[in-house]
């Protein structure tokens, strides 16, 4: 974190270091080392030229003659002071660079809310809380059900009762429990209510990429056309024209982030987090505070230069199932090291399993044929047992890219890897939504897992409920629990850390530590040093976490266990 003094002023960093960080030591100060124009070495404050030059720690970006200067420019300077700024290209469009070295946790952005409202595909919620709504009270003034009459009047809901009471003809909506097409339509009237009542929101929202031309002739422009455009023109009579309502939902799709909130989920747009680039290995890492606020801090350590980056898609999904999706609903493909990278860095989240190379897997890492004592005949061959009959594709950007084991380069039909892994995916769902059970996980398990890799992610997003289900369902408590069940989830909780180590960012990780249960305190006494520094890592990591986002509670959750661990350390004795 850069130094800050008394008022939260950030340090003032010497010339020196600037030149330093860019690979140029001592030397005047010279604005083509620095990649400036000598105009923004002058004096933010006076506009005068020092030869001694001092820069705002906290973005790098902004010059000073003096401290005293400095300090009396932050109360202006404090707004736009971030770690990063807005560049631009023809591939991406405008993206955010770290404009200094940024430390893991930092916090780089609070983002106000611009709107929010319910999300496209939702049952029927209240239009002001969002929770789930079952008709038994309904606005006086449109008729869209809500929770109550304070509910009812709130500012949020005003646009859209608007528009109803403007059409005369109030809503009756009768799907409850189930998705329901009525709400698509919100978020659209929200935004065009903005032209008129909050013209500074507006423009920050149509300033956003709306890739409305790659959107045009998609399938979800076809459903749209039905599901908002129509509507607002032929039931609620408004006057805007297709090509903006079109835009509109256009920056929607794009750049709508989902909140969840305790009892339902909505969508909300933010000028600033819209640009953050994705990539599949995010460096940041995003949250919404009690005011919806967007907060995002670093993921990892970033350095000065490197693109700020979130994750617009699932994680723990197939390449094939993240560029689809991107594709799809944000249309670009992604070119992440994990995407290009057949493996996706050694985590082997979308590959099969080649029956033949199974069948003899050797035991051990090292064939030999010299006996004990012997001198090498350098016929040792090597085998490398993480990649030992997996089979991926040969070019994974490709969705039509033949797939090849590693070992005996089998080849493989992409088809037939499509074909298959859809069916699990549909079997997998259907787990989720029936009965989760310790028995049912591990019946799709062992059906699955002879043909798809161990961290397969379809299987791994089984092991996450298996895991949290060993621990929790009855029967399967940690004190009912046989040390052999004990030994599987341990297991599985290690599978699913060392996946996230690589790809998901150290909140996300913390978070499955704390859910895997390497940490209750009734675990075997030799993994208690380790489950400590777990629970430690998560308590300090979710500390972050507002308390009201699950992962703060999560956090709250892990602080509570991290005292009962203490307590029972000191029991126990076997830490001093
Ligand atoms: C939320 S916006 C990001 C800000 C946007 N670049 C702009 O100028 O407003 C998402 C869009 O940015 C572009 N984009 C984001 N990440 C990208 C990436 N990794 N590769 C290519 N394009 C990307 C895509 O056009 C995507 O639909």
């Amino acid at each position: 974190m850069p130094g800050t003094t008394a008022g939260g002023v950030p340090e003032a960093v010497p010339l020196s270091v600037i030149q330093e960080a860019e690979g140029f030591s001592n030397g005047e100060a010279s604005a083509e080392a620095l990649k400036t124009t000598p105009e923004s070495l002058n004096c933010k404050e006076c506009r005068s030229v020092s030869k001694s030059p001092r820069c705002c720690g906290g973005c790098w970006q902004v010059w000073y003659c003096s401290r005293a200067h400095q300090v009396a420019a932050w109360p202006k300077h404090q707004r736009e002071c971030k770690p990063f700024k807005i560049s631009q290209n023809a591939e991406m469009g405008r993206f955010l660079v770290a404009t200094r070295d940024i430390s893991l946790g930092e916090l780089l952005l609070e983002d106000p809310v611009l709107t929010m409202g319910p999300k496209t595909i939702t049952e029927a919620v209240c239009l002001a809380c969002y929770r789930p709504v079952d008709g038994s009270f309904s606005c006086p003034d449109c008729g869209f059900p809500m929770c109550d009459r304070d509910c009812s009047s709130a500012e949020a809901h005003v646009p859209e009762c608007k528009a109803v009471q403007d059409s005369g003809i109030k809503v009756k909506v009768s799907v409850f429990g189930e998705i329901n097409c009525m709400y698509e339509c919100i978020m659209p009237v929200r935004i065009l209510a903005l032209r008129d009542s909050s013209p500074n929101v507006w423009r920050k929202l149509m300033g956003l990429e709306s890739n409305a031309e790659q959107r045009e002739s998609t399938e979800v422009a076809a459903i749209t056309q039905r599901t908002v455009v129509d509507i607002i023109h032929n039931r609620l009579c408004l006057e805007y024209s297709e090509e903006l309502i079109n835009q509109i939902l256009g920056i929607i799709d794009t750049n709508a982030f989902e909140i969840r909130l305790p009892d339902s989920s909505i969508m909300g747009v933010y000028a600033t987090g819209s640009l953050l680039e994705h990539s599949c290995i995010p460096n940041t890492h995003r949250t919404f505070d009690a005011d919806l606020n967007l907060v995002v801090r670093a993921a990892f350590d970033i350095k000065r230069g490197q693109h700020l980056m979130s994750c617009y898609t699932e994680s723990i999904s197939t390449t094939a199932t993240r560029q689809e999706h991107l594709l799809t609903s944000k249309f670009f493909t992604c070119k992440c090291v994990r995407c290009l990278d057949p493996t996706e860095l050694g985590t082997f989240t979308s590959a099969m399993i080649c029956p033949s190379c199974t069948k003899n897997k050797p035991k051990v890492a090292k064939k030999t044929d010299k006996k004990k004592g012997e001198k090498s005949t350098g016929k040792e061959e090597e085998v490398d047992l993480t990649t030992y009959g997996v089979v991926v594709p040969k070019d994974p950007s490709s969705p039509s890219s033949p797939w090849e084991c590693l070992t005996c380069k089998s080849p493989l039909d992409a088809d037939y890897v499509t074909r298959m892994t859809s069916v699990m995916t549909e079997e997998a769902e259907e787990l989720e939504n029936s009965n989760q059970s310790v028995k049912n996980c591990e019946a799709f398990l062992d059906k699955w897992s002879s043909m798809y890799h161990q961290n397969h992610a379809v299987l791994l997003n089984i092991k996450y409920a298996l895991v949290h289900l060993y621990g929790s369902e009855k029967g399967y408590t940690l004190h009912d629990m046989s040390p052999v069940e004990l030994l599987r989830k341990e297991s599985i909780a290690r599978q699913i850390l060392k996946v996230a180590d690589i790809i998901c960012p150290v909140f996300y990780k913390a978070c499955s530590m704390f859910q895997s249960g390497i940490i209750p305190n009734e675990m075997a006494k030799k993994l208690a040093q380790e489950a400590y520094e777990c629970l430690l890592e998560c308590a300090k990591v979710l500390s972050f976490e507002p308390p009201v986002q699950p992962e703060g509670q999560l956090g709250i959750e892990a602080k509570e266990e991290l005292r009962n661990m203490i307590k029972w350390i000191k029991e126990e004795g076997w830490r001093g």
